[in-house]
């Protein structure tokens, strides 16, 4: 099977996209498929795959699935690169529009230069509290901020947002001495966590300015998060370490974003989204 493709990237957060608007793949497949796909030998090499699919429900539909064949229900990278595809191949007509994500609908909005879309912002909704729907084990639905929480004999304090998909953010004294490869697969997988997690370390480095560093659910270390960058703002404003509604600068790894989470409790989140390169994988199937 011959499957055409465009590979993109959100400051460095790179997945795979297949538009189901042009061709169609067995759904059994997907899951598969993201695993060769990614692949850094055998396959493109990538964080992930991302379908851009039609759906009745909004404009256009996308879904993610991460290096290990899991689905993810949202994807702020794989959001802004899926408005800019959609506007560039003539999906959508206007400036701004409606996506569907397995976690809810969201608006996008593009600027576009020379028509060629550069930044996108993006409504990614409210941010989700209550412990039992992030979900995170424990006796009560009040939220997790702050939470003494014991992992390889040391206690951390975990604040837990979920933004359509789980967040457990840490803070650390020094970005630069965030314990990613030691701490993140092992709470990622912690039984605390019944759907997995996303694990974030942030550093606060002003009122209005925070550095970040993320091990991926399914993907592992990654050049940046979107979910997770709006995950970090949101727990940052719980306890108090940025200004509350107000425009937080987030810097990952691949770059900046620019996050709000607004008076109307919903977070918005603005970043650029870029094509890296277009082709066929030849897929040999399960
Ligand atoms: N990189 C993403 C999030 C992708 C899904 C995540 N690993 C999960 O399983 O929830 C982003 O930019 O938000």
């Amino acid at each position: 099977m011959q499957i055409p493709f465009t590979k993109m990237h959100g400051l460095g957060n790179n997945y795979v996209y297949i538009d189901l608007f042009n061709y169609e793949i067995d759904e059994k497949l997907y899951s598969d498929l993201a695993i060769h796909m990614s692949d850094i030998y055998t396959g493109i090499g990538s964080d992930g795959m991302i379908l851009i699919h039609p759906t009745t429900a909004a404009d256009v539909g996308m879904r993610i699935f991460n290096k290990d064949g899991s689905e993810g229900k949202s994807c702020g990278n794989g959001l802004r690169c899926t408005a800019k595809y959609a506007y560039e191949n003539g999906i959508v007509q206007n400036r701004k529009f409606h996506i569907q994500t397995k976690a809810n609908i969201v608006e996008a909005e593009v600027s576009v230069d020379n028509n060629k879309v550069d930044q996108v912002t993006i409504d990614m909704g409210e941010p989700i509290l209550a412990r039992n729907e992030i979900p995170m084990m424990g006796n009560n639905d009040s939220k997790v901020v702050n939470e003494p929480f014991v992992v390889a004999g040391e206690t951390q304090y975990v604040t837990a947002v979920s933004m359509g998909n789980p967040h457990a953010v840490f803070f650390v004294n020094d970005i630069a001495e965030a314990p990613l490869e030691t701490l993140g697969p092992t709470i990622e997988k912690d039984m605390r966590f019944p759907e997995s997690i996303n694990v974030e370390f942030i550093e606060v480095v002003s009122s209005t300015e925070i550095n970040f560093r993320v091990w991926e659910r399914g993907s592992g270390i990654t050049q940046a998060c979107g979910t997770g960058a709006c995950a970090a703002v949101v727990a940052a404003t719980l306890n108090e370490k940025v200004t509350k509604s107000h425009p937080i600068v987030v810097h990952l790894a691949g770059g900046d974003l620019n996050i709000e989470w607004k008076e109307d409790n919903h977070v918005w989140m603005t970043g650029p989204a870029e094509v890296i390169a277009s082709g066929l994988f030849y897929y040999k199937g399960k």
